[in-house]
């Protein structure tokens, strides 16, 4: 798991938010065996935070999506590509607080549980 992992973009449906950036925040649930990683104490078999970690930084950081749905329908498909993931559950925050919230969110569950 990945949880509360923020980032800066550019990101929002309005004039106003085209020309600033802001805090997005994911929490990501994913699905890994972690025996094979455990028993060899190989990071080769283990899923690697720090690697998917950095991607999603380069990649939210650089871009500029109107809507959250969009950004996270990204960051989900390079998780699921790239690293080979079967399953994952993603949140995806935005801070609101001029709207009266703490922060707006949307979750998405993508990929293929077993069995
Ligand atoms: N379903 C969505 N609704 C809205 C979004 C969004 O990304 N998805 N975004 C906005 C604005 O950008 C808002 O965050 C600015 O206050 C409004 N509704």
């Amino acid at each position: 798991m990945i949880e509360g992992l923020e980032i800066a973009t550019v990101i929002g449906i309005y004039d106003w938010e085209r020309d600033i950036q802001q805090r997005i925040r994911l929490d990501i649930e994913m699905l890994w065996d972690i025996s094979k990683a455990a028993a060899s104490d190989d990071i080769r078999d283990a899923l690697d935070y720090h690697a998917i970690t950095t991607r999603l930084l380069e990649y939210v950081e650089s871009a500029s999506f109107g809507l959250i749905e969009s950004l996270a329908e990204g960051c989900a498909g390079i998780i699921l590509n790239e690293f080979s993931v079967p399953w994952l559950r993603l949140k995806l925050s935005k801070p609101l607080p001029d709207l009266g919230m703490k922060h707006a969110a949307i979750v998405i569950e993508r990929g293929v549980l077993p069995g």
